[in-house]
C-alpha cells in the first residue's frame, strides 16, 4: 500500500524489538523514514542552521575562497552552477567538509583521492568546530543505528562493524537552495552511495521520494532527521533493504531552502560484506539494483568516488 508521510523511528527506542521491526520495514518498504529522539536539541540544530545561514550569507569572494576548484580531495564550497546530477544543473549552493586528514603521500588507488584536509573559511572560523562537532555526533547516532538494522535483521548487531572499523568515512555538507524561475531542479533525481544519510531540513519544504513510482513529499519535521538507506547497505543486505531515489525541488522564486546532509559510509579500503539474511528476508529481497549508468560497487572507496566525479568534475582544477 502507498503511504502518505514516511515513517517515524524513535531512535530512543531502538532497544525495544518492536521499534526495531518497525525501522526494518520502513528500512526495505520505503528506504527512507524520519528519525527523532536522536539526542540532538532542537537548540543545537537551530545554532548549526544559523551558522550555515551566516556562511552562505559571506561576499560571494569569501566563499570563492574556499571554493572545491581548491581542493583535489572534494572538500569546500560550490557555487550555483558547479554541480551536476544525471548530466543536468543542480540549483544549490553548498559548502562540503569530510573526516580531517592529511593527504597520502603517495596515491596508489584513484579513490584515495578523496582523502585529504577540509578548507575552512577564514571569515567564519567557528564553522570548523561546529560542524566538525555536528558530524562526530551524527556519527555515533548512525553507528547505533546500522547496528539495530542488523539486529532487526536477524542479523549479529556488530555484522558490519568490521567494514568501518573506530572510524567510518564521513561526508557531509550545509546546502542552500535559492529561489529559481529558469529552473525545478535543486538537485536531481539520485541515490545516496554510502550506508545511511540523514539530512535536516529547514521549514522549506522541497525534498520529495520516489515511492511506488510516485513523488512523495517529505513535510518538514522540526527536530527530526530525514534517513535514507544508501547504496552501501543495499548492496550489504542484497537489496532487503532498498537505496531509494530522491531529488530536491528547486524553491519559488523569492524564496530558499536550507539543508544539511551527513553521508556514512564504511572506511574507503573496505569492501562491504554481503550478509548471509536469514531466509523468509532473502526471499523478500528485491534484488541489488542493475542500472548501466549507476553501478553499485561494493569497494567503499570506488563506490564513493564514482559519486564525487559525477557531481563535482572540477574538484582540484585549480589546485
Ligand atoms: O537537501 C536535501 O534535502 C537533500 C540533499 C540530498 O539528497 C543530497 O545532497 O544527497
Ligand atoms: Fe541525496
Amino acid at each position: 500500500m502507498a503511504i502518505q508521510q514516511l515513517p517515524i523511528i524513535s531512535f530512543a527506542q531502538l532497544d525495544s524489538e518492536q521499534e526495531r521491526l518497525r525501522l526494518r520495514w520502513a528500512a526495505s518498504e520505503v528506504g527512507f523514514f524520519y528519525l527523532v529522539d536522536h539526542g540532538l536539541s532542537e537548540h543545537e540544530l537551530a545554532q548549526v542552521m544559523n551558522l550555515s545561514r551566516r556562511f552562505f550569507g559571506l561576499p560571494a569572494a569569501q566563499k570563492a575562497g574556499v571554493d572545491m576548484r581548491y581542493s583535489p580531495h572534494f572538500r569546500g564550497y560550490n557555487a550555483v552552477g558547479q554541480e551536476l546530477t544525471g548530466g543536468a544543473m543542480d540549483v544549490r549552493e553548498q559548502f562540503d567538509w569530510m573526516n580531517e586528514e592529511p593527504a597520502p603521500t603517495e596515491i596508489r588507488h584513484d579513490w584515495q583521492q578523496v582523502i585529504g584536509p577540509n578548507l575552512w573559511p577564514a571569515a567564519l572560523p567557528q564553522l570548523e568546530h561546529t560542524l566538525l562537532a555536528l558530524s562526530e555526533r551524527q556519527t555515533d547516532i548512525a553507528v547505533t543505528l546500522l547496528r539495530a538494522l542488523c539486529q532487526s535483521m536477524g542479523m549479529d548487531a556488530h555484522a558490519l562493524d568490521q567494514s568501518f572499523r573506530d572510524s567510518p568515512y564521513t561526508h557531509s555538507k550545509i546546502i542552500r537552495y535559492p529561489g529559481s524561475a529558469q529552473s525545478r531542479q535543486g538537485v536531481g533525481a539520485h541515490k545516496d552511495p554510502g550506508y545511511l544519510t540523514f539530512v535536516l531540513q529547514d521549514q522549506q519544504s522541497g525534498l520529495e521520494v520516489e515511492h511506488q513510482g510516485q513523488w512523495l513529499d517529505v513535510e518538514p519535521m522540526p527536530g527530526s532527521f530525514v534517513v535514507n538507506i544508501g547504496e552501501l547497505l543495499e548492496l550489504a543486505s542484497d537489496g532487503f533493504l532498498q537505496a531509494t531515489n530522491h531529488r530536491v525541488r528547486a524553491p519559488q522564486p523569492g524564496t530558499e531552502r536550507y539543508s544539511v546532509a551527513y553521508f556514512m559510509a564504511a572506511q574507503l579500503d573496505a569492501t562491504v560484506p554481503v550478509l548471509d539474511l536469514p531466509e523468509p528476508l532473502k526471499a523478500q529481497s528485491k534484488g541489488v539494483s542493475t542500472d548501466p549508468n549507476n553501478p553499485l560497487l561494493s569497494h567503499v572507496g570506488e563506490n564513493v568516488l564514482k559519486g564525487r566525479v559525477r557531481s563535482h568534475p572540477d574538484a582540484g582544477k585549480a589546485a
